[in-house]
């Protein structure tokens, strides 16, 4: 059995970052070695399971990313869109694996993930619960069945303070759903329909964005045929699913090649839909 695997977490006292901090207490193989905070911030100093809502760890918060670096096995990063791209570089620099959580990325902007992957693995994935990964798994070749004669909507649902619209995983969904019927998402996708669009443009893919309080995150493909709807969705109750879902690719990233991964490789789903 290797040993402990030292993990990094980056905006540690995020939404995610507690969560986090919550679910890797709990996992004996997986050791929180860093917490890093934003630079300036007033909890820098405070213990990372404290400011978490757990028991004290004797870890304090620092916002030295590069220090910390040079004493962990793999960072996880759900900072905002700049400053994951900074961490990353530096992940790059001390050639150190990553796992990004962070969704808004820009064509550009992933562009620069993928550079990164060239020389450190690197798991990129909107969305990290089991439940969402299953359901793009799976979409591709549903709506390959369906076909455009199905209108696709993509609905989704997430609390007030969220940043990014439509959402990472609804992206994605989009995507799968344009890759079952050999589409291009960007050719496709309609993220805005506003005073007379007009009818429906057969085969588009429509995006639809709620916000509101504490919604944790709920998405819906809504599919539309004539004399019937298909309707497939996914509500996280709790952040700890995703938290959950980061220590695994954390986990999975032990000894791997640098290279561009995603939750599909790390829960082994693209060989199961090798075999639909
Ligand atoms: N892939 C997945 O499964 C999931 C992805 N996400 C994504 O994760 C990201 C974070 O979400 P969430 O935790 O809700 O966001 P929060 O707003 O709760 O947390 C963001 C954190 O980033 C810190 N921060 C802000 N600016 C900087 C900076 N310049 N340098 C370093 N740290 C900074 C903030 O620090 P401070 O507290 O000091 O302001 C804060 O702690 C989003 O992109 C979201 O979409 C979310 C859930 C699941
Ligand atoms: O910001 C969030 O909270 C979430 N973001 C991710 C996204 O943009 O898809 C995943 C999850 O739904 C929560």
């Amino acid at each position: 059995m290797a040993g402990v695997w030292r993990v990094g977490i980056t905006a540690v006292a995020g939404r995610m970052g507690r969560a986090l901090v919550q679910a890797i207490v709990a996992h004996p193989e997986l050791q929180l070695v860093a917490a890093i905070g934003r630079s300036g911030a007033a909890y820098l100093g405070e213990d990372a399971g404290r400011l978490a809502g757990v028991q004290a760890l004797g870890l304090p918060v620092t916002a030295d990313l590069v220090g910390a670096l040079a004493d962990l096995d793999v960072l996880i990063e759900f900072g905002p869109v700049e400053a994951a791209l900074a961490h990353i570089a530096a992940c790059v620099a001390a050639a150190k694996p990553v796992v990004v959580g962070t969704t808004g990325f820009s064509v550009d902007q992933r562009a620069e993930l993928e550079n990164a992957s060239r020389h450190i693995p690197l798991v990129l994935a909107p969305n990290m619960s089991v439940g969402v990964n299953v359901l793009l798994a799976f979409l591709p070749a549903i709506s390959a069945v369906l076909g455009e004669g199905y209108d696709v909507e993509i609905v989704e649902a997430h609390h007030r303070h969220k940043m990014d619209a439509p959402s990472g995983t609804a992206l994605a969904l989009g995507r799968a759903v344009a890759t079952g019927r050999g589409q291009r998402l960007d050719e496709v996708q309609c993220l805005d329909r506003n005073g007379i669009p007009g009818p429906r443009m057969a085969g588009s893919i429509g995006f639809a964005t709620l916000r509101g309080a504490d919604v944790v995150g709920e998405h819906t493909v809504w599919m539309a045929g004539t004399g019937e709807r298909l309707e497939l969705t996914h509500r996280a109750s709790s952040r700890l699913n995703f938290a959950e879902g980061a220590l695994r690719a954390a986990s999975w990233l032990r000894n791997r090649a640098p290279n561009l991964y995603d939750m599909q490789d790390v829960l082994g789903l693209k060989d199961l839909t090798a075999l639909q």
